[in-house]
């Protein structure tokens, strides 16, 4: 992955407050830059993820080749994408969606849309995160895109991750809630136990993911989705993705290591641009 270099003007200080896990399987130092040092009072999850939201837009520049994120962050990106092309305050950009509905969104605000095949190198992709880790690695995918964004964001020359504080954790994995494996449908239950019997030694439950009506969730590419929840992180992610992607019939899976160039966290203190 290329370096952002447009985050390259502004100052970096080392972090000091980052607790990087042991082992780690990717040894890198992180900066924080801190963009607003005064306190944001009263602000709601949603402002938080507006406000990371917001900052990253300030990246994306006229002709850029956009990777269009999914979830509830990733949604004011896009939202504020169309505000600027509309207002012409930005011209010329080309998005991915990394979901069906991404895609509806950003058709409804009237941004050119593309595919991999016609532009199989992307200058700009910026999505959200479940969890972000000391080193920049991220869980994603309980919004069930994981797939189409990790195909999306690795053809992309940067790479920024939209989040609230509420994302950050010591080690993948130890937020106790989901890290999607999304499977192929066929004897999907051979595969969840794999997964459950991989992992035995993190304690983790495997779960197929199913929707409100109780069948099972049927991501974009008609997949299923079995959800891992570790009762401790992950000591080595490098080798668990591995593992996982060994597995006959395992189509994708949620780490993404080693991929985000920046991360944009807000938080009640203030907005923070973290990078490699
Ligand atoms: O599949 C979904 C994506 O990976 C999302 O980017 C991720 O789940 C974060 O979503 P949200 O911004 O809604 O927390």
């Amino acid at each position: 992955m290329a370096s952002l270099s447009f985050l390259s003007s502004l100052h970096h200080t080392p972090s000091s407050h980052l607790t990087l896990r042991t082992p780690k399987p990717l040894k890198v130092r992180t900066f924080t830059t801190s963009i607003r040092a005064q306190a944001v009072p009263a602000l709601t999850q949603d402002d938080l993820k507006k406000l990371a939201a917001d900052k990253a837009v300030d990246y994306v520049k006229s002709g850029m080749v956009l990777g269009l994120g999914t979830g509830s962050t990733a949604a004011f990106v896009v939202d504020k994408l169309g505000h600027l092309l509309k207002t012409g305050q930005l011209t010329n950009i080309i998005g991915i969606p990394t979901s069906k509905r991404t895609e509806e969104q950003a058709k409804s605000l009237n941004i050119p849309l593309t595919t991999l095949d016609e532009h199989p190198v992307l200058d700009l992709a910026i999505d959200g995160a479940d969890e972000v880790d000391p080193d920049l690695n991220l869980v994603k995918g309980r919004g069930g895109a994981l797939l189409r964004e990790k195909m999306v964001e690795a053809a992309s020359k940067s790479f920024v991750v939209v989040a609230d504080e509420t994302k950050l954790v010591s080690g993948l994995g130890g937020s106790k809630l989901a890290m999607p494996v999304e499977v192929v449908q066929f004897c999907w239950k051979y595969n969840l136990i794999r997964l459950q019997e991989l992992f035995k030694e993190e304690g983790v439950e495997a779960k197929l993911r199913v929707d409100g009506a109780g069948k099972p969730y049927v991501t974009d590419n008609f997949n299923y989705i079995v959800d891992l929840y570790f009762e401790t992180p992950i000591r080595d992610g490098v080798s668990a993705g591995k593992e996982i992607a060994k597995f006959e019939g395992v189509v994708e899976h949620g780490l993404f290591l080693d991929m985000a160039t920046a991360v944009i966290i807000a938080g009640t203190s203030g907005v923070e641009v973290k990078t490699k």
